[in-house]
């Protein structure tokens, strides 16, 4: 499985978890999280990592020319969208040179089954809550496009392997505060994703 770390806020963080073996780093730019980071400061950081690492911008209800500009301006390199948008939004005319990918709530599980796609717990909040997604949901379904997130943490991360995601991504369940990332939590999470 490949592994995101999202809620990424600074260089030490972003260098352990690559260092780790994280497969992409997730920067928060919506102002109402406490993961959030400031475009010129997410850039420093990108800046910062080795390359063939995948650099994800995290909007919440952004429009297209916002989420252009910062990836342009940090060097993300594939944007993740949270979630009220219309469906042209994910069409070329918006983001004709920007990999995007779509993060649904469980409700649209079995809809876009052809794209790879994040799939969260969207309780209350639109992410980032720690909360967990009801695994049966998945029964039966092909998830090898499916990034699966929401409440993963070392502890349940290699229960999701006979189910074949594509990846998983986790926030709070690495955190040793809001935008802190714990190293050795960080370090298991990976190491029993990809055993
Ligand atoms: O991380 C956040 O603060 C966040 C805020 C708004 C939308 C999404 C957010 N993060 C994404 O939420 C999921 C799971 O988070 P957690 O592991 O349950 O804390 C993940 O996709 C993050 O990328």
């Amino acid at each position: 499985m490949r592994v995101k770390i999202c809620g990424i806020t600074n260089i030490e963080d972003a260098l352990l978890a690559i260092n780790a073996g994280a497969d992409a780093l997730g920067f928060v730019f919506y102002p109402e999280s406490p993961r959030y980071i400031a475009p010129e400061n997410a850039k420093a950081v990108i800046a910062a990592l080795p390359p063939f690492v995948e650099k994800v911008a995290l909007f919440v209800n952004e429009t297209p020319d916002v989420i252009r500009s910062v990836c342009l301006s940090t060097g993300c390199t594939l944007a993740q969208i949270h979630f009220d948008v219309q469906d042209d939004f994910f069409s070329d005319v918006h983001f004709p040179t920007l990999r995007v990918i779509r993060a649904q709530k469980k409700e649209d599980i079995l809809t876009y089954t052809d794209e790879y796609r994040l799939i969260d717990a969207y309780c209350e909040a639109y992410g980032g809550s720690g909360k967990r997604l009801n695994i049966e949901w998945f029964e039966g379904i092909d998830c090898s496009k499916i990034i699966l997130a929401g409440g993963l943490d070392p502890e349940n991360v290699a229960s999701l392997k006979p189910y074949g995601f594509y990846g998983v991504d986790v926030s709070s369940g690495v955190e040793a505060s809001y935008g802190k990332k714990d190293h050795k939590l960080v370090e298991t999470f990976i190491q029993k994703a990809k055993v």
